[in-house]
Formats: structure tokens, sequence, C-alpha cells
């Protein structure tokens, strides 16, 4: 689906990155119709947080399971079917081909689709060095980009920064998400490759995922109402 065709609220991911299922569940109760897409990732997976995933999908949610997952294919096949039965939108997985071939073959006929993590968001080119990696970020998000088109995942996680070089290779139906999203004046704390919403979406961007910008807000409904007027002004 090109950008185009998603409406401004479905392109604003809030990611719950919450410590309880309790302190999500009144997340998502104040933050009402403004938001219409949730990601759940470790942290409240890890706290209970799959049974919330499949509460929110049957109130109408949207909902993007963060699992990141990397294993033997065996191991990633398998888990990919027990999410797909989830009723989740979107679940990522790391950008390894051996590991995306195998969460496309554990899709089955569900409607979930795979995002594949290319070079997360807190990485510069140093601490890929450090990591032992020859590419820059830039090179290495393309490469791991146009393999997971090859593998038949649906869309990127990449940040926002890499957006508009990466489309016309790509091409239009891969699906670009990007966290490292931060208002201007945010506090960046550990992400090194950022952009202002209303940048990402003149990118070329098709999801932004926003976490401590809404959850560590005083009010995180303005917080979020700010955020979409932003990108439902950029979108126009
Ligand atoms: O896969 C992700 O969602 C992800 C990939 C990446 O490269 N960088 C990244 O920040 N994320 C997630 O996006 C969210 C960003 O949160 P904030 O930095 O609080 O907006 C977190 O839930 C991260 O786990």
């Amino acid at each position: 689906m090109l950008a185009s065709a998603i409406s401004p609220r479905d392109r604003m991911i809030v990611a719950l990155d919450l410590p309880s299922v309790k302190e999500a569940r009144a997340m998502v109760d104040g933050l009402g119709d403004t938001v219409s897409f949730y990601k759940i990732g470790m942290e409240l997976t890890y706290s209970g947080g799959l049974p919330l995933a499949r509460e929110l999908v049957r109130e109408g949610k949207k909902v993007f399971l963060d699992l990141k997952l990397h294993d033997i294919p065996n191991t990633v096949t398998r888990a990919t079917a027990q999410v797909a039965e989830l009723g989740a939108t979107f679940l990522t997985v790391h950008a390894y081909q051996q590991t995306m071939r195998a969460a496309v073959a554990g899709l089955g006929g569900s409607k979930l689709r795979l995002l594949a993590v290319t070079v997360l968001t807190s990485y510069d080119d140093a601490d890929l060095r450090e990591a032992g990696f020859a590419l820059s970020v830039r090179d290495l998000v393309i490469k791991r980009s146009l393999q997971a088109r090859e593998c038949g995942i649906d869309g990127i996680v990449l940040s926002a920064e890499e957006a508009e070089a990466l489309r016309p290779i790509v091409g239009p139906d891969v699906l670009l998400v990007t966290p490292g999203i931060r208002p201007s004046g945010f506090e960046l704390a550990d992400q090194k490759r950022v952009m202002t919403p209303g940048r990402a979406i003149a990118a070329g961007v098709d999801y932004l995922v926003i976490g401590r910008p809404v959850t560590q807000a005083k009010d995180p409904k303005a917080a979020a109402e700010a955020l979409l007027a932003e990108i439902e002004q950029a979108a126009a």
C-alpha cells in the first residue's frame, strides 16, 4: 500500500515501552482515539504483554509485535507461526537472510506482515566498525533492505535518515518503518539516527514508531495529538 493511502493516524505507531500491562492499559485508555496503532516490544512482552496484544486487536487497534526474532530457521519458522495466530499486523525479525526466509515460511496464510530490522537506530558508523562490520550504516541498510525484499519481507525498519536514499532502490511496495523519531527539542537519549515526524514523512516514510516522546510526556494524549498534527500537515 502506498503511504498516501494510509491514514495519518495509522502512520503513527506508539511504542508501549512500559513495565506492566496495567500501565500499558492505562496509557492506551488515556490516548483513546488519538492512537490507532501500538507497538508491543520486549519489555512489555516479558511482563505479560501478549494477552494485551490480543485484547487490543479485539478492540480494533492495530498491533505491531516487536519481538526481533533471530534464531536457527526451525525455531524462527515455528515462532512466527505462533505469532501469526495473535492477529497482529506487524512482526519484526532481524535482517539476516536465514532468519527472514524462515519467518516468511512460518506465515502460513495469515495476514501478519514481516518487518526486517536493518541497523538499529542507536548505531552509527563507529558502532558498526566496533562490532566488526566493514560497511557504513547507509550501505548496510541498503544491502539488508535488498536482501529483505528478495526474501519476501513486507517492510524494513531503518532510520528516517536513510529513507529518502532507500526508496528509489527498494521501490514503492516495501514499507519503510522508522523509529528514532524526535519532535524538535526532545532529548535523543540512546537514539543516534533521528528525525522529526514532519521531516520523516517528507522523506517518504510509511510508518513512524514513537515511544518516549508520547509515553514519557507529562500529558501523553496532548503529545500524541501534537505529533499527529505534525504528521497530518506533512502528509497533506
Ligand atoms: O524495531 C524497533 O521498533 C526499533 C528498531 C530500531 O532500530 N530502533 C528503535 O528504537 N526501535 C524501537 O522503537 C522504539 C523507539 O522508542 P523511543 O526512542 O522511545 O521513541 C523502541 O521501542 C525501540 O525498541
